[in-house]
């Protein structure tokens, strides 16, 4: 009897502490590019998100509107939305532990993601350089394409200002992650939700590398492996065409940047085994001059905590990932080249 209340004395006690402690942590989320395609059901996700307290949505134009809708929604955090006045970006990102930039130009039917280089470099070249003065030591999440070339762009904003941490950068390609679980589930007539594909490399075409020997279904092969590859690495251009001219993914890919954002939350607040597939500043293959690669990683309270190696890879998948290299390695110096010729 006495032991039993005991125990719930000190149950209660512990309840107590852990629910205090959880509720001061706040975290501010800000998202730019808000008014978007993306920016608007991402910023939808994360009102829903228990985790998140402070919603900051910035947009060259629309950001208060989305953000006036978005506050009537009746879950417990604020939501501003801010224009580009003169002290607009650097408050909405004043003190934000995560910052999603999905703001830039998308996809029309012909172009490739590389395409998009010219209009979007400059633009999160800006972000970047107003986030590491306002905002140096959030999480970074960069959406807005071409990934490969625009995360070591805010990489060199961010050597050039002194204030680069390799583990608080990350492209999300985290919607190929969620393409290959649906398209293998497809493909076997299974529940996707038990079906997951590490997809390695990078966000473009060949650079997509789906390990499928390391899903459930390794002993996939010939024409349908072939098929279920390339789906997974051209998933993209499916939505671009179908959108026909109206641009490209937008509600799967917001679902997968409030997937990531989550788990980042998650990990923030001490909880482990969280991992995630994201392209960073990575150490596996920068021996081949690849200084950025998405592999899995397992995410924690400063962001990155330990990259995963791919691991053993099948011959089929050696080629693929030979590919992928090439390929990052030209995309990453387009990106470095274009921060030192205008910074
Ligand atoms: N990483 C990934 O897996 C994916 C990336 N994307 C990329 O995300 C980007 C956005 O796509 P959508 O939302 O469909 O485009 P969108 O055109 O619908 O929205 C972009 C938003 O960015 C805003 N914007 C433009 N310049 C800005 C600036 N300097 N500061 C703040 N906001 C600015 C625009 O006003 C607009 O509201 C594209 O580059 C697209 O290719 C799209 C799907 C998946
Ligand atoms: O295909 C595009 O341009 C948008 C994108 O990155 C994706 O859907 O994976």
């Amino acid at each position: 009897m006495f032991a039993a209340r005991a125990a719930r004395q000190t149950f209660g006690l512990f309840q107590k502490r852990a629910f205090s402690a959880s509720s001061s942590q706040l975290s501010k989320v800000a998202v730019l590019g808000a008014a978007g395609g993306i920016g608007q059901p991402l910023s939808l996700l994360l009102k829903l998100n228990p985790h998140v307290t402070e919603l900051a949505l910035y947009d060259i134009r629309g950001g208060p509107g989305v953000a006036a809708d978005l506050s009537h929604i009746n879950t417990n955090s604020t939501v501003t939305g801010y224009e580009p006045t003169p002290t607009g970006l650097s408050e909405a990102l004043k003190g934000s532990e995560i910052v999603l930039i999905p703001a830039g130009v998308p996809r029309k039917p012909g172009m490739t993601r590389d395409d998009l280089f010219n209009t979007n470099a400059s633009i999160v070249r800006d972000l970047a350089k107003a986030v590491a003065d306002a905002s140096p030591e959030a999480k970074i999440l960069v959406i807005s394409n071409p990934v490969n070339s625009t995360v070591p762009i805010v990489s060199e904003v961010f050597k050039s200002k002194g204030v680069y941490n390799p583990k608080r950068l990350f492209g999300v390609t985290t919607l190929d992650v969620v393409r290959a679980s649906r398209f293998i589930s497809q493909v076997k007539g299974t529940d996707p939700a038990n079906e997951a594909v590490p997809v390695v490399g990078g966000h473009s075409g060949v650079t997509i590398v789906p390990l499928l020997s390391q899903s459930n279904h390794p002993s996939l092969d010939g024409e349908a492996r072939d098929k279920l590859v390339h789906r997974i690495q051209f998933g993209g251009d499916e939505v671009v065409k179908a959108k026909d001219g109206a641009g490209s993914a937008t509600l799967s890919m917001a679902f997968a940047g409030a997937r990531f954002a989550e788990s980042l939350l998650k990990a923030a607040k001490g909880e482990k085994g969280v991992v995630e597939p994201t392209f960073v500043d990575s150490p596996l293959y920068k021996d081949q001059g690849v200084e950025f690669f998405a592999s899995r990683v397992e995410l924690g309270p400063n962001g990155v905590e330990k990259i995963l190696d791919v691991g053993k890879l099948p011959e089929y998948e050696e080629k693929l990932l030979e590919a992928s290299l090439d390929g990052l390695k030209k995309n990453i110096q387009k990106g470095i080249d274009f921060v030192k010729a205008n910074p």
